[in-house]
């Protein structure tokens, strides 16, 4: 069995020498198209509160862990729509991946997130942790083993914006926004209001490999 770099994919994915074209410049290639309005997340942060209230019995112990970088504000707004419907504060914070990621030594090197806990800590609780995209899992894998050095929660739950598929590790999300069947030569790219000025997810083409264009 050959194990494949996340860096080896993306050269795969958007093209050999290539950065991932998420990472840089404008989020959206030109001719990526809407697959969620900002109406649409809105319902969709909405529904994915209503069902952690619904699964979590009334979410007494929930913590929000959202992953850098758009995880956190996703994070931040479940935690006001779950305070909306309990009137009570909800402990949320954001968890760094970086330093646990299997592809360090392979990747360029990136910019540190912020990892910021709550005071309760994750110790006994019931801990949510919230990304936009769902792709090799490899994120969510990172995510666990960087939990795992902050606490024991008593279980860890995963809500997801957009699942796009193409799993490489057994992973699942508990709460999904949007399932988005995709193919590996497409990228879904999510902005939000906080750091992109608007809310959209857009899936547009990945970038040719070299010799492809044109
Ligand atoms: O399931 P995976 O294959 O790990 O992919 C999903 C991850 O990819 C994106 O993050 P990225 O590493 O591009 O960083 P970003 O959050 O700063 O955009 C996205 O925000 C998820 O965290
Ligand atoms: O298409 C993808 C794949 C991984 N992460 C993203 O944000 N988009």
């Amino acid at each position: 069995m050959c194990a494949q770099s996340r860096a080896e994919r993306d050269s795969q994915v958007f093209g050999e020498g290539s950065a991932d074209p998420r990472g840089s410049g404008p989020r959206a290639a030109a001719t990526a198209r809407t697959v969620l309005d900002g109406p649409e997340i809105e319902r969709a942060l909405t529904r994915i509160a209503h069902e952690i209230l619904e699964r979590t019995k009334g979410g007494d112990d929930v913590t929000l862990l959202g992953i850098p970088s758009r995880g956190v504000p996703l994070a931040e707004r479940l935690a006001r729509r779950i305070e909306g419907v309990e009137g009570r504060t909800v402990p949320r914070g954001s968890l760094d991946i970086t330093m646990y990621r299997d592809d360090l030594r392979l990747a360029p090197a990136r910019a540190l997130g912020r990892t910021d806990v709550p005071p309760e800590g994750v110790d006994g609780r019931l801990v949510v942790l919230v990304d936009d995209v769902l792709f090799s899992g490899r994120t969510v894998r990172a995510a666990l083993d960087a939990l795992n050095d902050i606490g024991r929660p008593r279980a860890v739950q995963l809500a997801i914006l957009v699942d796009r598929g193409h799993r490489e590790l057994p992973v699942r999300a508990d709460y999904v926004g949007k399932n988005l069947p995709t193919s590996l030569r497409e990228t879904v790219t999510v902005q939000l209001s906080e750091p992109d000025g608007h809310d959209a997810v857009l899936l547009g083409p990945a970038k040719p490999r070299p010799g492809e264009e044109g």
